[in-house]
Parts: structure tokens; C-alpha cells; sequence
């Protein structure tokens, strides 16, 4: 099987400008239809998740993964993790469609490309399926076994929450959580997380997702009040955390919001650069998104250091997430203009003058297993 896979597979380039390099990667037989993206590999090799997802067509697969990996190129500038920006997209329902085979041919793609493209789980792609690309290749990151870090939302539930604490120190000079109202859409692997730790620490929680027995299951876990995946954006609340997918910040959204703050895990919630400026003008603070979602990166990240994981290590530098988006809010505000734009400009003075640029090569210590 393994033979017919790497027969059927192609790679061939797409050429876009601004992106160092896309690539759209076939293989029939099984089924499979991906694009690799690699946005800039300046810093150091290129680092992403795989997201596996339904898109109707090729064009807004492409649009999509272009989007996160660029975010992923600024998300490394940030949190200093050393790492170039690359995503990967498979077309295909999760639910359905992914097969042992359909895994085993991607795996086989990220391995032609040698290290330029490491990959990890993203929304459709657990662990378990990037263990499985780990027998094909070793560009692999994030693997639930002693020599990788494991699931990284966890990581990426604690620095949301993190961030969360920062917008709450912004707006009433406190991060203390005891009595404030989030709003947290989309209950995934990190919603489900950022939830309990909100709970702990003395939230109210307003839930919604488009999967009910989760919601009740929070529910019950909680006492949280559960919205429709519509009444969610219009809650009245401190904080708004958007958990599920991107674009949700947008020109028909925005006037709906009754929050304080944005600051959630999403990747890409703003539909255009702009809409930072719509929530800005409107007294809404944003935390950008590859700031305060950086956890998972920053955990991962460490499995390739020469010295090994270590999870004391990845929370230390999680914790620091507080700490960069007040900078990026003081910045924001001195200048006069929105969270989002301090902190794409912190990051292209980063890649201009290539700060924190990666020296020494990643070490794959799961792949000596
Ligand atoms: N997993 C990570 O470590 C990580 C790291 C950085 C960023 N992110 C981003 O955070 C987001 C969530 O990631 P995840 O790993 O929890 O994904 P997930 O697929 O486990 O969870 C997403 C959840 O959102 C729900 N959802 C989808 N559309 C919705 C809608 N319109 N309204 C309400 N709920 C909706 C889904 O039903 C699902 O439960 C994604 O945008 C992802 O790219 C995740």
C-alpha cells in the first residue's frame, strides 16, 4: 500500500506572491487533496498544524491556509519561539473521510520536503493522527508519547486564560476572574479546557458550540449558561473568547458584540486587518489572536530544543503571554491605534531585522525512539 501511495503522489508549486512557498499535493488513490504552505522561513524552519476540513473548494482551502500560515510566521515572531510560518490543510470531512491511507500519503509530502514544513495537530487532526504521520516522517511534533510534549491545548487553554487575565488587568486594573461573565464560543479541545480553568478560578460562564451534548456536558460540569451559536456574539459580558474557527470578527458581527474585550484561541478572528479598527474605535479591546493562542506553539516548540521537553519549562514561557499582550496593549495605546496593528508591527520589525533567528537546527527526539 505503502509502494501505490508514494506512486500516486505529486507535488507541484503554486505560485503566489508574498509566500515563500505553496504547494498543492495529490494523491488520488487515496483520496487525498492537501496544500502545504510556507509563509516565511527566515527565522527558522516552518512550523503549523494540519487542519483537516471540508472546504467546498480548493480556493478558500487556499485562502485559508495562506491566512493561518502567515499568522503562524507572526505568532512565532511574538512569542520568540524561532520558527518560520507554515500551515497545512487537508480537504476532506475528519469525520469521514480520514483514513489510515490518507495520513500515511500526507505524511509522506511533509517527509519529501525535508524539515521545511514541521507538522502538528490542528481543528480535525488529534495526536493520534500526527503518531501516525510520525511513522512516515519524522517532521512531526506533538506526539502523545514520553519523548514528544504531547497535546498542546492545554497549553494553548492556559495561555487564552492568560490572556484573559491581561484584558481583565487592562480594563479594571484587576485579573482577578471571581464574578466576571465570559463568553466563550466554540467548546472544543481548548474551549472545553479554558472553561474549567475560568470555572476554577471563579467565572460565570456563557457557552455555545454547534455540538449540544458538549455544551450540556460543560453544563454540567459548570453551571454554565448555553446560547446559540448566533446569541453568543451578542451576550453581555466581560469577555468575549472565541474558541471555534476564524472570521468571526467582522463587519455584520462587530455592532452585535456587548463585550469589554476579545480574547479567545481562534485562529484569525479578525475577517480583515480593518476590523481591529472597527473593535478599537467601538472601546472593545482585543487581544491578537497569535499572541494570547501561542500556548500550543510555545509547548511544542520545546520538544525540539537540544535539552528535551520539559512541561515546567513550557509553562513559564506560556505564563509570559500576560506580560506580551500588556506591552502590546500600552503600545497600542501610546500610538493611538488598534492591538492588532501593534502587534503585526512588533512582529515586522522582528522579520526585518530578523530577530531571534533560529541557529541552532530542531532536534526530533521522538524520531531516535
Ligand atoms: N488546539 C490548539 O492547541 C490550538 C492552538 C492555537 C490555535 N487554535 C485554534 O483554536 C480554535 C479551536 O481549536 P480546537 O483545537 O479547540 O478545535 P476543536 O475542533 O477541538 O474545537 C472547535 C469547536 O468549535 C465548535 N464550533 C465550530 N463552529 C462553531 C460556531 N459557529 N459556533 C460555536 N461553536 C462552533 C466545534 O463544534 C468544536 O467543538 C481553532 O481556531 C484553532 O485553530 C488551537
Amino acid at each position: 500500500m505503502a509502494q501505490a501511495c508514494e506512486k500516486t503522489l505529486t507535488l507541484e508549486e503554486i505560485s503566489v506572491s508574498g509566500y515563500e512557498k505553496i504547494i498543492r499535493v495529490l494523491n488520488p488513490e487515496v483520496g487525498l487533496h492537501a496544500i502545504i504552505c510556507i509563509h516565511s522561513s527566515v527565522i527558522g524552519p516552518t512550523l503549523g498544524g494540519i487542519r483537516i476540513y471540508p472546504y467546498p473548494n480548493e480556493e478558500i482551502a487556499l485562502k485559508d491556509v495562506m491566512r493561518l500560515a502567515k499568522a503562524m510566521t507572526y505568532k512565532s515572531l511574538l512569542s520568540e519561539c524561532s520558527w518560520g510560518g507554515g500551515k497545512a490543510v487537508i480537504i476532506a470531512d475528519p469525520k469521514v473521510d480520514k483514513t489510515k491511507e490518507l495520513l500515511s500519503a500526507f505524511a509522506e509530502a511533509v517527509h519529501q520536503l525535508k524539515g521545511e514544513y514541521i507538522c502538528a495537530e490542528d481543528v480535525g487532526c488529534s495526536p493520534e493522527d500526527v503518531l501516525l504521520i510520525s511513522k512516515t516522517t519524522p517532521y512531526v511534533v506533538g506526539l502523545p508519547h514520553e519523548k514528544s510534549s504531547g497535546n498542546p491545548a492545554i497549553f494553548t487553554a492556559w495561555g487564552t486564560f492568560r490572556g484573559i487575565q491581561s484584558a481583565l488587568k487592562k480594563i479594571y486594573n484587576s485579573s482577578d476572574l471571581e464574578g466576571r461573565k465570559i463568553a466563550i464560543q466554540g467548546i472544543g479541545t481548548v474551549g472545553f479546557e479554558l472553561a474549567r480553568l475560568l470555572f476554577w478560578a471563579g467565572a460565570h460562564l456563557i457557552i455555545s458550540d454547534l455540538d449540544q451534548k458538549r455544551c450540556l456536558e460543560l453544563q454540567q460540569l459548570t453551571g454554565a449558561v448555553i446560547l446559540s451559536t448566533e446569541e453568543i456574539l451578542k451576550a453581555e459580558c466581560d469577555v468575549l473568547a472565541p474558541c471555534a474557527m476564524g472570521g468571526i470578527l467582522n463587519s455584520r458581527t462587530i455592532p452585535l458584540l456587548r463585550c469589554l474585550a476579545v480574547a479567545g484561541c481562534a485562529n484569525n478572528q479578525l475577517l480583515n486587518d480593518s476590523d481591529a479598527d472597527e473593535l478599537a474605535s467601538r472601546g472593545i479591546l482585543y487581544a491578537p489572536d497569535f499572541i494570547i493562542n501561542a500556548g500550543g506553539l510555545i509547548n511544542v516548540s520545546l520538544e525540539l530544543e537540544a535539552e528535551g521537553y520539559s512541561p515546567i519549562r513550557a509553562r513559564n514561557r506560556v505564563n509570559r503571554i500576560y506580560d506580551q499582550l500588556m506591552v502590546i496593549y500600552k503600545i497600542a495605546e501610546q500610538n493611538r491605534f488598534s492591538t492588532h496593528r501593534a502587534a503585526l508591527s512588533f512582529g515586522d520589525y522582528r522579520l526585518k531585522y530578523q530577530i531571534g533567528k533560529r541557529i541552532e537546527p530542531p532536534y526530533f527526539h521522538h524520531a531516535s525512539m
